[in-house]
C-alpha cells in the first residue's frame, strides 16, 4: 500500500499560552490504514491534525501528501481529504443534511445527484434517513455528529481525518461507524481517527499512534503490540483477606503484583516458565474468585500515557 500522508518532524508552540503542544512528531499514513491517534486531554492530537490541515502553522516540520509538499499550500490535501474536527463545524447548521450534501459535494466537484446519493446512502446506514430534510441545528448532538461524518465522506476522499467521530454516538451508530471506516479503508482510503474510546480504537484501527505531552511515544501495529503484550498471563484475584507480607515477597520475586481494591489483586506473569511456581503460590492463598484476562489497548495506554 502506498504512503498517502507523511508528517515529518512537526513542532508547534502556541505563543499565547507558551505551550509546546507538539514536539518533533513524525508518522506516515498509508492507503488502507486506519490509524487510531490516542493521547490524554491536551496531549496534542488536535494541534497535530490542525497542522496537517494547515489550520495551524508549524514552527518546524513538513507535511507531504502523495509525496508532494503541502505544508503551506494544502489545496491538493484539501481536495483529497474529508475532515471532521472537534469544535469546528464542517457543515452549515441552518441547512438540512441534504442541502449540506449538495453544497459540500458541489465544492468537491460532485453533481447534485451524486452528492445527494452519496450522502443519503451513508445516512441510511445510520438509520437517519427520516431526518434528511431537518435543519442540522434541530438534530441531537449524536445525529449532528453522524451528519458531520457523512459530509466528511461525501466525495469518497483518499484521506479521512476525524477528530473524535464517535462523540455522542450510541452503540449501534458506533458499530455502523466502524463498518463504514473499515469499508472506506478497504477501498484504499487512509484514515486518522482520534478518540478517547479505547474499545472503539481497538475494534476499528490497525495502527496506533500515542502522543503524550506533545511527543509521539508509540507508533505500532495494534495486533502486533497486543500479541506481544499477551505473552503474559494476568490473574485477577479476590481473596478473603489481604495478602500477607510473606506472601507478597514470594509473589513479587516471580511476577508483578498490583493491588486493585481491598483484597483484590492483579498478578502478571511475564515469564511463562514461572507459571507452575506461581500457580503453586496461588493455590495456597484464600481465593474467593480467580479470573484470567488478556491485555487490551487500555494497558498500552496506561503504560505510555503516564504523566
Ligand atoms: N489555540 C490555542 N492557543 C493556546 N494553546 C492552545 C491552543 N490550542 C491548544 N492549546 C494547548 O495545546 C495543548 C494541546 O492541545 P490539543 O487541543 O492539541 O490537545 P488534544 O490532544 O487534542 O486534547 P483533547 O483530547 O482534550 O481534545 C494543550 O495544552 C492546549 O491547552
Amino acid at each position: 500500500m502506498n504512503t498517502l500522508l507523511t508528517v515529518k518532524n512537526i513542532s508547534k508552540t502556541y505563543q499565547k499560552s507558551n505551550v509546546k503542544a507538539v514536539s518533533n512528531v513524525s508518522f506516515n499514513v498509508n492507503s488502507g490504514d486506519i490509524v487510531a491517534f490516542l493521547g490524554s486531554n491536551g496531549a496534542g492530537k488536535t494541534t497535530t491534525l490542525k497542522v496537517i490541515l494547515n489550520l495551524v502553522s508549524p514552527d518546524q516540520g513538513k507535511i507531504f501528501f502523495n509525496g508532494q509538499d503541502v505544508t503551506h499550500n494544502n489545496l491538493l490535501l484539501l481536495k483529497n481529504s474529508g475532515t471532521l474536527l472537534e469544535g469546528s463545524q464542517n457543515m452549515f447548521f441552518a441547512l438540512s443534511p441534504i442541502e449540506n450534501f449538495v453544497y459540500l459535494g458541489g465544492q468537491r466537484g460532485l453533481s447534485r445527484k451524486d452528492a445527494k446519493k452519496n450522502g443519503l446512502a451513508i445516512m441510511e446506514k445510520f438509520n437517519l434517513i427520516e431526518k434528511k430534510n431537518t435543519p442540522v441545528a434541530e438534530l441531537s448532538r449524536g445525529m449532528q455528529q453522524i451528519v458531520g461524518v457523512c459530509c466528511a465522506l461525501i466525495a469518497k476522499p483518499k484521506l479521512l481525518i476525524l477528530d473524535e467521530p464517535t462523540l455522542g454516538l450510541d452503540l449501534n451508530s458506533t458499530k455502523t461507524m466502524i463498518k463504514m471506516l473499515q469499508f472506506s479503508a478497504s477501498k484504499g482510503a487512509g484514515i486518522i481517527v482520534t478518540t478517547h474510546q479505547l474499545d472503539f480504537a481497538q475494534r476499528v484501527a490497525n495502527r496506533i499512534l500515542l502522543i503524550n505531552h506533545g511527543k509521539l511515544v508509540l507508533s505500532d501495529d495494534i495486533k502486533n503490540r497486543l500479541e506481544q503484550l499477551n505473552q503474559q498471563t494476568i490473574f485477577l484475584l479476590k481473596l478473603s483477606r489481604a495478602i500477607s507480607e510473606n506472601e507478597k515477597d514470594k509473589i513479587v520475586a516471580l511476577c508483578k503484583l498490583k493491588s486493585i481494591t481491598q483484597n483484590n489483586y492483579q498478578i502478571s506473569v511475564e515469564n511463562q516458565k514461572d507459571l507452575p511456581q506461581v500457580l503453586k503460590i496461588l493455590s495456597e492463598l484464600p481465593i474467593e474468585n480467580l479470573q484470567t484476562r488478556t491485555k487490551d489497548l487500555n494497558d498500552i495506554f496506561e503504560d505510555y500515557a503516564r504523566d
